[in-house]
C-alpha cells in the first residue's frame, strides 16, 4: 500500500512539473490528484511558481488548494492551460473511466476546456479494455432515481447506486451515482451516446479522447504514455 502511494506521488510530481508561472490550471480530485495539488502548493511556497490561477473539480480539491494558498476561481469559458487529474482505468488509447471519487461531472466540465489534460496514476490503473476492473460511475439526479435506474438497466447496465457507510452517496452537485457494469462487447462511443440520452442521467465517467498524456508510475519509473503508442 505504501508503495502504491509512493508511485501515485511520483506520477503527480512529474505532471506538476509541467505547470508554468502565469498559467491557468485545472485541479483534479482523488488521492493521486491530491499529491499534484500538494506539489503545486510546495512549488508556489518555494517561489518556483507564481501568478497561477486554478479551477478545482471538487469542493475537497478547492479546500486543499486554498489551504496551500493556491488561488482558486470558478470555471469560466476561458481555456485552461493544463489540467492534472487521476483516473480509475486507462486504456491504450488513453480513454478513461473516472469518477470513483464522485467528481466526474465537474471533472469533465473542467477537462473538456483543457489545452493539455495530463492523467496521473499508478500502474494498477492500466487496462486493455475499460470496465475490466472498475464499474462505470454515472451521475443521476435524485428525483425519480428508481425510474432512471430502470432506464439504465434497460440499456444493459448491471449495478447499484453508490453507498458510503450505508447511506446513498451525494455528489457536490447534489446528485446520486450509479455504479454500472456493461457487457464486454459494448462500443465505448455508442455507450456514451446512449447513456447521455437517458432521462435523469447527468454525466458519465467515460472520458473518451480527452487525455493528451498519461504519467503512469511503475516500480521501474514513471512512464509517459500517449494515445495508441
Ligand atoms: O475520477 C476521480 C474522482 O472523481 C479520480 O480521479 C479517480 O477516482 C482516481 O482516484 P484515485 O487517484 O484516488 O485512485
Amino acid at each position: 500500500m505504501a508503495e502504491l502511494e509512493a508511485l501515485k506521488q511520483q506520477a503527480a510530481v512529474r505532471a506538476a512539473a509541467l505547470v508554468q508561472s502565469g498559467t491557468r490550471i485545472g485541479l483534479g480530485t482523488g488521492s493521486t490528484a491530491r499529491y499534484a495539488i500538494l506539489e503545486l502548493g510546495r512549488r508556489l511556497a518555494a517561489g518556483e511558481l507564481e501568478g497561477v490561477m486554478a479551477v478545482a473539480t471538487s469542493q475537497a480539491s478547492e479546500d486543499l488548494a486554498r489551504s496551500l494558498n493556491i488561488p482558486v476561481e470558478p470555471l469560466t469559458p476561458e481555456p485552461l492551460d493544463i489540467v492534472i487529474d487521476g483516473a480509475d482505468e486507462i486504456d491504450p488509447q488513453l480513454n478513461l473511466i473516472k469518477g470513483l471519487g464522485g467528481a466526474l461531472t465537474r471533472e469533465k466540465l473542467v477537462e473538456v476546456q483543457a489545452r493539455r489534460f495530463a492523467v496521473i496514476a499508478d500502474h494498477t490503473k492500466l487496462v486493455s479494455r475499460l470496465g475490466e476492473k472498475a464499474p462505470l460511475p454515472i451521475e443521476v439526479v435524485q428525483f425519480g432515481v428508481d425510474s432512471t435506474v430502470e432506464r439504465l438497466r434497460a440499456l444493459g447496465a448491471r449495478g447499484e447506486l453508490r453507498r458510503d457507510a450505508g447511506a446513498l452517496y451525494i455528489t457536490d452537485n447534489g446528485n446520486y451515482i450509479f455504479h454500472a457494469h456493461f457487457p464486454e462487447n459494448a462500443s465505448l462511443a455508442s455507450l456514451e451516446r446512449s447513456l447521455k440520452g437517458v432521462l435523469g442521467v447527468v454525466e458519465t465517467g467515460l472520458f473518451l479522447g480527452m487525455a493528451t498524456v498519461a504519467y503512469v508510475a511503475t516500480p521501474e519509473g514513471v512512464r509517459e504514455l500517449h494515445a495508441g503508442a
